[in-house]
């Protein structure tokens, strides 16, 4: 039997085989768990090592001082290169900034170069937390930043008639004034200047005139907000505005959760979001081993209410980044509405459980985790970027020999497979509507297109996924939306296909709190302050 990711699907089968009638017990490792004498030597050990590392952050090729433009501040720069990159499909918005590889930043400033003509002084570990949070912000408020700036400015119609690095630049200070409440004078001045030094002085004379009367108007609390009023559309269209979101996500949350829930949900959206951390049993880290690693670190943090593996962090994750606590398989970063899904599923040692949309692997590593070392997870995804990257979490969280990937589309591997497992869990692809304030910039690229689409997809993933359950056995449907479409629907739509199974209420798995008049697992962002979430047990009556 096999005990490492990365192995095809035949080897699964022959693997699932093996661990149904002889189930897998791979022993935990000895000794396995962690003295506090030990978690404080690591913890000492991670940050001395991440300030030896500190030094060794300037550029490690050599850089041409002449094209250093020490007058534009990096990390206005930054953002701005980095927003082009995220409206152009080649970045995304990064709110875990994990990336502190010497490569990582050096390719920062190559884009910097490549795009405004010239390098900025380096980004230090205050600059590169502020692009990100400019970053995400620009891109969360973007709709309404650029009503500002069209309501103030006639020289174009819309957004498209505007050169992009300029559109950014001006994004930037608008919201550097209205939303962060920066010094106006200084936002002025700096972005005048990036204009100036990256496109022309004609721009720094747009920037100076826009930002000044958004700061004027800003004091004189004069700034332009279209009025909420008459029919449903109308209204819509004021409140993409006022909350920066799509109008057709605001139509479809009015008609669900009524206007004050469909506020109450963008102002969620917008809001910065917290963190929770998962406790690795997986390297036999414990949850109170984790807290003494945060207090070392002095990272403030809080207990889960929900589950015992969690700890809610208010600020600080980014120490616990740069201290290599995630590098190291301590613990990984996930929502507790993601890690009740987990709680849905209730792994228990000696199980085989199938996860047919693993990757990259958040639930699969926690399930894995859950089984103690007996039992195997087969992971299972179509996308084999993805699935690397569960292999390489699997691998740091020392759970490869219970974690077995495998890259096949499910609707496939359902068909030809002849093995049923205790377990299926099916975390289907989404809109993703319960996590929108933790992907600033998925609002924008959702339409109600791939919601229709992605509909049929969860139905066929569903049947798929309901090969793979042995009579007795349970198939979870999961999903991070808050859509009842992508939810509820999709379930009883199942049950109508599917007579061989029933719903099996959560009451065992999850607190009441989340548990809807069905039986469902749902956790919603602005009742349960997580990701919103949900899951639903459905258990397998007859073959
Ligand atoms: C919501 S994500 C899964 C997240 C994952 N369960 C976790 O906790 O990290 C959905 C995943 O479904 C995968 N997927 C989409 N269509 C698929 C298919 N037909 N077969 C297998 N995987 C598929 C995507 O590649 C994506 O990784």
């Amino acid at each position: 039997i096999h005990t490492g990711v990365g192995i095809g699907r035949s080897r699964v089968q022959h693997f699932l085989y093996a661990s149904l009638s002889n189930p897998l017990t791979t022993p935990r490792r000895k000794g396995g768990g962690w003295s506090s004498n030990q978690l404080f030597c690591t913890a000492s050990l991670i940050v001395n090592r991440n300030n030896s590392q500190g030094k060794k952050r300037n550029p490690a090729k050599p850089v041409d001082k002449s094209k250093i433009n020490s007058n534009v501040s990096p990390h206005r720069a930054a953002s701005a290169v980095r927003l082009l990159r995220i409206e152009q499909g080649g970045a995304f918005a990064d709110l875990l900034n994990a990336d502190y590889r010497e490569s990582a930043i050096d390719d920062e400033m190559d884009y910097i170069q490549r795009t405004l003509g010239f390098r900025t002084n380096p980004l230090d570990a205050r600059n590169t937390r502020l692009v990100t949070d400019i970053v995400a912000g620009v891109v969360r408020w973007k709709r309404y930043l650029d009503y500002l700036i069209f309501s103030l400015y006639d020289g174009a119609k819309n957004v498209k008639d505007m050169e992009p690095l300029l559109q950014q630049i001006l994004r930037i200070g608008v919201y550097e004034i209205v939303k962060l409440g920066m010094p106006p004078y200084a936002v002025v001045n700096e972005n005048v200047t990036l204009a100036r030094a990256a496109l022309r002085a004609g721009a720094g004379n747009m920037v100076n005139g826009i930002l000044r009367r958004v700061a004027s108007d800003r004091e004189k609390d004069m700034l332009p907000l279209p009025k909420v009023e008459g029919d449903d559309r109308s209204k819509a269209r004021a409140l993409s505005v006022k909350y920066s979101h799509p109008v057709w996500m605001i139509r479809r949350w009015m008609t669900y959760l009524g206007q004050e829930g469909a506020i109450q949900l963008m102002e969620w959206n917008n809001s910065p979001p917290s963190f929770s951390l998962r406790a690795n049993s997986g390297r036999g880290v414990s949850r109170d081993d984790l807290v003494l690693l945060l207090k070392k670190l002095n990272v403030q943090h809080e207990l889960s209410p929900h589950m015992t593996e969690f700890v809610r962090l208010s600020t600080g994750l980014q120490s616990v980044i740069q201290a290599g606590l995630l590098k190291e398989g301590m613990c990984a970063v996930q929502d507790e509405g993601a890690g009740l899904v987990v709680s849905v599923v209730d792994p228990q040692p000696g199980e085989t459980i199938i996860d047919c949309c693993a990757a990259p692997g958040g639930k699969a590593l926690f399930m894995a985790s859950r089984l103690q070392g007996q039992g195997s997870v087969i992971a299972i995804d179509v996308n084999q970027g993805r699935l690397r990257v569960l292999e390489e979490a699997a691998k740091v969280q020392a759970l490869e020999g219970v974690v077995n990937a495998c890259q096949d589309d499910i609707r496939s591997f359902a068909v030809g497979a002849s093995i049923r497992a205790d377990k299926v869990l099916l975390d289907a692809p989404c809109s993703g509507l319960g996590v929108l304030c933790k992907k600033p910039d998925m609002r924008w690229k959702r339409t109600l297109k791939d919601l229709e689409q992605l509909i049929l997809l969860q139905d066929e993933l569903l049947d798929a996924a309901s090969l793979l359950v042995k009579p007795g056995g349970i198939l979870v449907y999961s999903t991070c939306s808050v859509d009842p479409g992508e939810n509820k629907e999709r379930v009883e739509s199942f049950l109508t296909r599917h007579p061989e199974f029933i719903v099996e209420a959560v009451h065992k798995y999850v607190p009441n709190e989340f548990i809807s008049e069905e039986g469902f697992y749902t956790s919603h962002p602005t009742k349960h302050f997580l990701d919103g979430a949900f899951a639903a047990r459905l258990f397998r009556v007859s073959i």
